[in-house]
Formats: structure tokens, sequence, C-alpha cells
């Protein structure tokens, strides 16, 4: 393993630069102003104050009445709130059936006060327009999912009471007393029949009855072509997830089986046709299930199979022929012969059956029925797909596998059942979508990211367990939840694989003791819409893109990552309670968090599939979530602003040094620079380690010096070919440069900006793209400005450049920069990227951030998370350049055949 050990000499490392991080404090950037937004805003949004407008069911209208501005009436896109806005913004739908209630509710993200001043500016400067997006004000918002045993129908009353989705959101309802009597929620199933007098009733609502084929189409053609990871296969316990092309989704068959079972041949959005169905369903295996069994519920029936024998009940064809196969047809000696046949040849009572062989062998009756009928009618109709929905799936493995098993085995390999994650929700999907307002069918893909936040009812333990209102709710929830063990079971794992090749099947064998209750609710999670996501334009192929380098399907990637997560993760509860001051309740939160991750953590490694496909940057990405989740908004706060600090006092020599270099000893210098600041990486086990050893001078220094080239992935030289150009042969430069830069302190002040520098003294505009929120102690966008501006009292190109680009006016600074001319500058801008992850996935990126990509013919990708972990392997339409320092011994052997502390210089000519 290569070595990084720290100079003995404490003298300077890269040449010139003096230790200056405890010596000289910087001032505060009191001489630097944001230039004020012009203050003409788009109007057309602005509400009519007074007035009360007609609505009507279907086509929704906003009650603007009594509207009012908050916060400042000068900003461009103020939050406008609507006091009077309750009944017809659809927050819930509901789809009430025979056996359970699915609940669909909206809440739309807190609005932050917009005082973003970068914001502002760059949208200008990148004509940025909000396009129909205001047509749908309340667009930007969560989706949640939860549901309610329909015996149970008073929790949902009250959770929905409790939650005041009856009247509009508790964020638009200001009466204590029982919603608006005009009230309307949508809803499907016979439920919404059965009960509705029961929710005139209790909550004063009307429900608007929604068709229920209608809902179920609509809800699954919803589904499939927006959620990137909703339809997989299930085959001898392995989920494998199908990438659905939206242009080829139709004909398909859905089948979808609750109490019965409906086969609808689906040709369109609102085409389709009811052609099969079956009455042997859901219903029939709980019911027939709790008479022989005395299981009181569906789940507990389930659970039950888990530990069953069928072959005591049923007639397999190795009992007719004497233990044979029957080969010569392709039956194997285990295959049912016929189901509960054995129990007719043997003079036993029920009670003499164990009651887990019974619930066994009519789960496998059933689902291979039902599994039969799809296949036929599939083949009646002449469809190839399969889409399986529905509850009594409820993400067991055990029934996918038997159901695909069936498909598979009649087609003979022609046909493929498809299973969805939100199996359940189909039809209360559909229902909300038919208030139509939402635009919810007009989102993209891109535009919806799924988060699973670790908070009851509609994760882990019961499902309809008291709703929870705020933080402290949910961590006491938490604590229970832990007391109850914290392991969370997956939906049952097979070992596989379990056939015997002729079309038998054995007995399903589960890892975990006991079957969780509601897999199928754990493996949903919360739907965001961001109508402000884009695809990253520049992508060569979008649909070929994968942002993940590491697959963590593979189970000792998975393991490998478990622990290093798992090993971080005190050292990560300390700096986030820190960050808040250390208090009781941020040490609660910490202890919460620190609970949670480790929860999701486990529930991963029992089913690596459970939240969609697995990467290593998933899981990244979910920690800096869950951090959230907690309220710790930023937990390197302190440890950036140090080592922002430090930096900037060593940059003027580094700029002086720089600028006494020819122009090819520059650049590598300046690469070099990238690479080396790339050390300070708080998310790095070894990097930590290393961080006790000296200051922060003393490790870059030390860094520097270790830059002995080739490095591991080296295409320096094409690079400075194409900025530099090779004897006569120069290049016009870049147009426009997006850097998307990593770390703050030495990382984006003595590597990333004199690399911008350098561009925009060679006339190239440069865009620093930076993170939307923080993660780990990487730079924000909200940061950054602040950073350049102080740098800039430095170095007159950064300065004309950072005030061209709008960042920043009035700024009276006394530069030291050699480099002074009064000619006019290319801009450079800062965009933030849309994420809060130390990765980034490009198929979802701010709205600014693609904006500025439509002019740029570079992009210079640099760390880690952006450049290995994601993005390794992207393919760009414009000139590539990805930097990093791989700060991980297990990823510099898998990725680049290396060792820790190895570079990546990695350059790609446009393709
Ligand atoms: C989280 C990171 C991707 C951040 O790296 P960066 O993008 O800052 O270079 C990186 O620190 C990482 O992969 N850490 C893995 C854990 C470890 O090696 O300890
Ligand atoms: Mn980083």
């Amino acid at each position: 393993m290569a070595s990084l050990p720290l100079p003995e000499d404490p003298h300077l490392g890269i040449d010139g630069i003096k230790d200056k991080e405890t010596k000289e404090k910087k001032k505060p950037i009191e001489s630097v102003v944001f230039r004020e937004d012009s203050g003409e805003g788009d109007r057309d949004m602005a509400p009519t104050a007074g007035g009360s407008i007609h609505r009507s069911g279907s086509r929704p209208q906003l009650d603007v009445s009594k509207a009012e501005i908050q916060g400042n009436v000068e900003e461009k896109y103020p939050t406008i709130l609507l006091p009077n806005q309750s009944d017809d913004i659809s927050h819930l739908a509901l789809d009430i059936g025979g056996s359970l209630i699915k609940l669909v509710y909206f809440s739309r993200h807190e609005d932050q006060p917009v005082n973003d001043k970068r914001k502002r500016s760059v949208t200008e400067r990148l004509g940025i327009s909000n396009g129909n997006r205001r047509s749908y004000p309340i667009l930007g918002g969560r989706l949640h999912f939860v549901k309610f045993e329909t015996t149970k129908i008073t929790e949902c009353l009250d959770f929905i009471y409790s939650k005041q989705l009856h009247c509009g959101g508790a964020e638009s309802c200001y009466s204590d007393g029982p919603g608006n009597d005009n009230a309307i929620i949508k809803a499907t199933g016979g439920g919404a029949y059965k009960f509705a007098d029961l929710f005139k009733e209790r909550l004063g609502v009307s429900l608007d009855k929604e068709d229920e084929m209608d809902c179920l189409v609509a809800g699954a053609n919803f589904l499939l072509k927006a959620i990137r990871h909703e339809a997989f296969t299930h085959m001898e316990g392995y989920k494998e997830f199908v990438q659905i092309d939206q242009n080829d989704l139709f004909p398909y068959l859905l089948v979808n089986i609750g109490s019965g079972v409906s086969m609808i041949k689906v040709d369109g959005d609102g085409k389709f046709q009811r052609v099969s169905g079956t009455n042997v369903g859901g219903g029939t295996y709980w019911g027939l299930g709790s008479l022989l069994t005395k299981c009181k519920s569906f789940d507990e029936l389930l659970e039950l199979s888990q530990k069953g024998d069928n072959r005591t009940i049923d007639m397999l064809v190795g009992d007719i022929y004497g233990g044979m196969d029957y080969s010569k047809i392709g039956l194997s000696a285990s295959t049912i012969a016929s189901s509960f046949g054995k129990t007719i040849s043997e003079s036993k009572e029920l009670e003499d059956y164990r009651p887990e062989d019974i619930s066994l062998s009519l789960l496998r009756m059933i689902s291979y029925n039902i599994g039969q009928i799809s296949y036929l009618t599939a083949l009646r109709f002449g469809l190839k797909r399969i889409f399986f929905g529905g509850f009594f799936i409820r993400g067991h493995a055990y029934t996918m596998d038997t159901i695909s098993f069936a498909v598979q085995f009649w087609s003979k390999g022609e046909a493929q059942a498809m299973f969805l994650r939100h199996e359940g929700f189909l039809g209360v999907l559909g229902a909300f979508m038919s208030y139509e307002k939402h635009g919810l069918d007009d989102l993209m893909v891109h535009q919806l990211v799924e988060r699973f936040p670790m908070g009851a009812p509609y994760t882990g333990g019961k499902i309809h367990g008291p709703p929870l209102g705020d933080l402290n709710e949910k961590i006491s929830w938490m604590e229970k939840f832990v007391r109850k063990g914290t392991e969370i079971t997956a939906p049952v794992p097979m070992i596989p694989p379990g056939t015997t090749g002729l079309g038998g099947f054995e007995v399903p064998s589960s890892k975990g003791g006991t079957l969780r209750s509601d897999a199928s609710a754990l493996n949903v999670g919360v739907l965001h819409l961001v109508p402000t996501l884009d695809v990253f334009p520049l992508l060569a192929d979008p649909k070929m893109y994968e942002p993940n380098t590491i697959d963590l399907s593979d189970h000792n990637e998975l393991e490998y990552w478990f622990t290093v997560l798992s090993a971080h993760l005190p050292d990560l509860v300390d700096k986030a309670v820190a960050s808040e001051g250390g208090t009781d309740d941020a040490k609660r939160r910490g202890d919460a968090f620190a609970r949670a991750f480790s929860a999701h953590l486990a529930r991963l490694m029992e089913e690596p599939a459970a939240y969609g496909k697995l990467g290593l940057a998933n899981l990244l990405e979910l920690r800096e979530e869950c951090l959230r989740e907690f309220q710790f908004i930023d937990a390197y706060r302190s440890i950036k602003l140090r080592e922002n600090e430090a930096s900037l006092a060593v940059l003027p020599d580094l700029l002086m040094e720089l600028d006494s270099m020819d122009e090819k000893t520059r650049m590598l210098t300046l690469i070099e620079g990238v690479l080396a600041a790339n050390i300070f990486d708080w998310g790095s086990r070894a990097c930590v380690d290393l961080y006790h050893k000296g200051t922060i001078i003393e490790i870059y220094r030390m860094s520097r010096n270790k830059m002995q080239r080739p490095w591991r992935v080296d295409d320096f030289d094409v690079f400075k070919e194409r900025m530099l150009g090779a004897g006569e042969n120069k290049h016009p430069p870049h147009r426009r440069a997006l850097l998307f830069v990593d770390n703050s302190g030495a990382d984006i002040v003595l590597g990333m900006l004199p690399l911008a520098r350098e561009l925009l003294r060679r006339g190239t505009e440069v865009v620093l793209v930076a993170n939307s929120l923080p993660a780990l102690n990487d730079v924000t966008a909200m940061e950054l400005p602040a950073i350049v501006a102080e740098a800039a009292k430095h170095c007159d190109i950064l300065r004309r450049a950072a005030e061209a680009g709008g960042l920043l006016v009035d700024a009276m600074i006394n530069t030291s920069d050699a480099s002074k001319n009064n000619s006019p500058s290319v801009p450079l801008m800062v965009v933030e990227n849309g994420c809060g992850s130390p990765c980034i996935d490009l198929r979802q990126v701010s709205s600014e951030l693609a904006a500025a990509a439509k002019d740029a013919d570079l992009i210079i990708l640099e760390g880690m998370g952006r450049a290995l972990h994601t993005n390794l392997n992207a393919c760009f339409k414009c000139d590539a350049l990805k930097l990093a320092m791989v700060k991980n011994q297990r990823l510099a052997e898998k990725l680049v055949n290396g060792n820790i502390y190895d570079c990546v210089c990695k350059y790609e000519p446009a393709s």
C-alpha cells in the first residue's frame, strides 16, 4: 500500500507557499456586496387579493382570496400564502379495498424564503425561465404512501384528521373545527361507496368516486413511466430491475391481485380493457387460510407459510410415480400434481396437519393458478409482458417466485412476469392523478426523487401506528422501534436456486426468522416531486447512462461498504452533534440518526434491491438524507470554515508562484494542485487519520510533494495538447467550462480556483458547479460566492470575472495580483447542481446547471464522489476531464489497479 508520510522538514513543499495557516487571520468580506435584483419579477403569478374564484371538481383552481406575499415583495419568486386554499388542493386520495385502505397524500415543500442573490443573478445571466411550471404552483412537494387495514378504518380517519389532510393539509387549514363541508376527496375501491357516510360524518368530507379500473391503469402507467426502478423480475430469489422504455411500454397485461384478481389489457393511457380475472385471489388465501389455520391476519398467514412444507398436503408427481420424474412430459417429481391432493388418501383430521404446511400449500395453489391464468390471458391477446400488482404480493419473495415460475413454465420462457415496487398503490395513485391539477402525468422520471425516511408509520414496525407529527415523535418511535430489535427483516430471501430443473419447486427457505409484516411498505419511499430537475444535456446518451461505478448488488462489495460506513458512523455523529452545539437535543438526534442509518444499512444488507437498484452513490446519499431527516443541516460547517480560512491565507503566494511559471509548467502545476488538494476529504477514513498528523498546509504540501507522474490514469499530455496546442497547431479556447467542484478548503481554494483562473485568463467562461445542499465537507453553491470574493481580493482575474458573472459588485479590492488589466473579462459564475450528496447522478440536475450546460464545451469533474464513484464511465458530448485522488485502498485496486493516494487524470475529448 502506498504511504503518504509527512515530510520531516516543516518548510515549504510547494515552492514558495509559506505556512500562514495560523498566522494570518482573514478580514471579513465587508467590501463585497451582491448586486441587487432589478425587482422586475414575473408578475403574472401575483395573486389577486380579494375575490374568491369558482372551483370545479375536475378543473382545479386555487383559492387566492386573502392571499398575501410572505417575506420580501421585491423578491422575484416570493412565497405566496393562500390562507383560504384548503378544500381544493388534492392533498389526499384513497383506495378503500376489501382488505386494505391505501392512501396517497401530498405535502408541499416548505417554502424557503428565497434570498439567495447568487441564484437570482445566475437565473438572469443564464436566461433560465420557469417554463410552464407556474401553471402548477403546488407541484413541488412530496407524495407519501400509507396503508391501513380496512377493519381499522378508525385509525385511518384519525390519521387523516391529525394531519389535516381532509382540509388541504396542515399548512393551509387555519380552523380547529372539522373540515370544510365542501371538501371532496377522490376515492376508489368498493369502500368509497361503503364508507362514504362515515367520512362525511367523521371528517365532513365527500368521497368523489373514481372508477377502480381507470385508477389501476392510470397508476400503473404513471409508475412505469415515471419511476426509474419500478418494475423488476423475481426468479429463484433474485430480483432484477427492468428498464422500461417509455416509448415501448404498450401493450401489456396488468394483473392486479387484490381480494380478487383483475386482468387488464393496457394499450395506452386511458386505453384498456378488462379481459379476464379470477375469483381465486388474495381474499381466497386469507379467507380459506384463516378458516383452516385460525390465523387472524394475512401477514400472520404469510409468515406461517415460511416454515411450511407443502409436501405433506400436496400430491406431487413423485407421489404418483414412485418418487420419479415424469420426464417425458417435462414434470419433475416435485411438481405439484394436485394441490391438497395428498389429504384425500390419508384418514387425518384438519388438526393433524401443521398450519404452516396448509398455509404454504394454499399460497402455492393460488399463486400458481394466478400465474397460469395470467399467462393464458397474455397468450390469448399476444402480450409478452405481464405486470403483477396488488397487495397480495406484499413484496413476498416466494409468492413472486411462484408466479414467475408459473409464467415461465407455461410460456416456455416466452413471457416474463414483472412486479411493481408500488404494487399495492396503483389504484390510489390513479385516484390521486384524477384530480388532474398536479400535472403529475406530465412529470418525467428525472423530476421524481424517491427517498426513504426512517419515520413511522410508513416504514418499519407497525404501519398503522400513530401518525408522526414532529421530530420528537419520530425519535420516540425510533427508540421504540429499535428496542423491539433493530433488525429489519427482508421479505423472505430465498436460498437459490430452488427448482429441481424440471419444473418443480422446493420449499422456501427464509434467512430471517420472521417475515416483516409490511415488507412492501418498506420498499416504497416518499416520492419527491421536483419540477426544477433536468437531465444534464451534455450526456452523450442519457438512456445508456449509469451514474454508479460501484454496483452493490455484489454481496462482497456491499459488505465492505457496509463495514466502512458503519465504522465511520461514531465520528460522523460526533461531528454532527458538535455542529448543533452539542446540546442534549443534538445528542438525542445524533443517536436517533445513528440508529436510523444503521437500520437502513441492515435493511439493505438483507435485501440490497429493497429501495431500487443500489449503487455506492445511493448509500452515500442516503447517509446525507438521513442526517437531514434528523435536522443536521451541515455537520462539517466549522471544519469547512477553518479549512477555507487556512487555504485562503496561502492563496496569494500560490498565485504568485503560478504566475512566475511558463505556460506548460503552470498547466501541469495546476492539475497537480487539483489532485493534491483533493486529499482533504472528510469522508475517507484514511485521510481523516492523516489529518491528525499535521496542519492543513503541511498535509497539502506533503500531498503536492508526492505528485509524481505518470499518475495511475494519466491523460495529462492529451489535455495539455488541447489546451496549449502542440507547435504551430493551436486550438481556440473552450467557450465555457463547467467545473464540478468538490471539497471546501484547500481543494476549492488552492486546487479548483487557480484552475478556474487559468481558464478565465485564456478566455473561457467558467461555471463553478457546486452542491445545493451540504454533504460531508463539500463546498456548496451558497458558500462559494463568499470564497470567490475573498480569493478575488488577491486576484484581478478572479475579481473581474466574478463581477462579470454577477457574483460581486463594488469589490473595492486592492488586489495583489500581477496580472491586472482593464479589458473586459469573461464571467465566472456559480450554479448549484441540484443535489446534496458527495456523488452526482447527472440524470437529475438543477435546471440552472442544465441551462449553463447548453453553451459549455468542457466539463471538469473533480473528486472521488463525482469523478470515480459516479461518472467515471460516463460519456459526454463535449470534452471531459475527470480528476481525483483515490483515497480508499480497495477502490484504488478495483478501479485503477493501483493504491491509495494514486491519482486519476482522465481526459476524454467530445464523443
Ligand atoms: C465520500 C467520498 C466519496 C468523498 O470523496 P471526495 O468526492 O470528496 O473526493 C470518499 O470519501 C469515500 O469514498 N469515502 C469512502 C470511505 C472511506 O474510504 O473511508
Ligand atoms: Mn467531497
